[in-house]
C-alpha cells in the first residue's frame, strides 16, 4: 500500500505560492504544501489537502482541482516514504493571510522563474503540465532521494 500524501499550489496572476521545507521529507526544497492524509481518522484525501494548506501556509484554498496523481517508487528503502501516491490540487481562490509555519517557508514565485534546481528532481518534469493546464498521472522512479531515474507522464480526460 502506498503512502497517500496531497501536494497543493495556490495560483494567481502569473505566480505560484511555494514553501520551503524546513524539516522532515524533502527539507531544504521548495515544494507546493501538503502532507499525509489521515485516512484512519476518516478523513477524504481533499479534506487533508485544505487542512494541510492552512497548516503549513495560513491560507483556506476554495475549490480545489485536481490536476495530477503521482506514483513514486524509490528503490532505496526510504522506510514508509519508499512508496508514494501524491494527489495534486490546484486552486486561485483562496482566503487568508500567508503566515510562516515551523514547516514551511511561504513565497510566491513567478512561473517563469521556479528554483527546479532547489527542488525534487522530478518537479521540472510535470510542472510545466501542470501549468498547461492539463491533467495526468505521472509513474516516477527514484533509485536514492536525489536520483530520478525514470519518469513517465499519462495525460488524462478526468479522475472521475
Ligand atoms: N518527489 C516529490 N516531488 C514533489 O514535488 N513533492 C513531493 C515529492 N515527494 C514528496 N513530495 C511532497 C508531498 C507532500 O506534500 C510532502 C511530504 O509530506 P510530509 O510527509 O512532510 O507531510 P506531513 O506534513 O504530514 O509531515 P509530518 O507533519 O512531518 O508528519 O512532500
Amino acid at each position: 500500500m502506498p503512502l497517500i500524501l496531497t501536494l497543493v499550489f495556490v495560483l494567481r496572476e502569473g505566480q505560484v505560492l511555494l514553501g520551503l521545507k524546513k524539516r522532515g521529507f524533502g527539507q531544504g526544497l521548495w515544494n507546493g504544501f501538503g502532507g499525509k492524509v489521515n485516512l484512519a481518522d476518516g478523513e477524504t484525501i481533499i479534506q487533508g489537502a485544505v487542512r494541510e494548506l492552512q497548516e503549513e501556509s495560513g491560507l483556506i484554498g476554495n475549490n480545489l482541482e485536481k490536476v495530477a496523481i503521482l506514483n513514486f517508487q524509490f528503490e532505496k528503502d526510504m522506510g514508509k516514504y519508499t512508496d508514494l501516491e501524491i494527489h495534486v490540487f490546484k486552486t486561485s481562490t483562496f482566503e487568508g493571510e500567508i503566515i510562516e509555519s515551523e514547516e514551511m517557508l511561504p513565497k510566491w514565485y513567478n512561473i517563469s522563474d521556479i528554483p527546479y534546481k532547489e527542488m525534487w528532481p522530478d518537479d521540472a518534469i510535470w510542472y510545466p503540465v501542470m501549468f498547461a493546464g492539463k491533467l495526468f498521472t505521472a509513474d516516477i522512479k527514484f533509485s536514492d532521494e536525489k536520483t530520478m531515474i525514470s519518469h513517465k507522464i499519462t495525460e488524462v480526460l478526468s479522475f472521475e
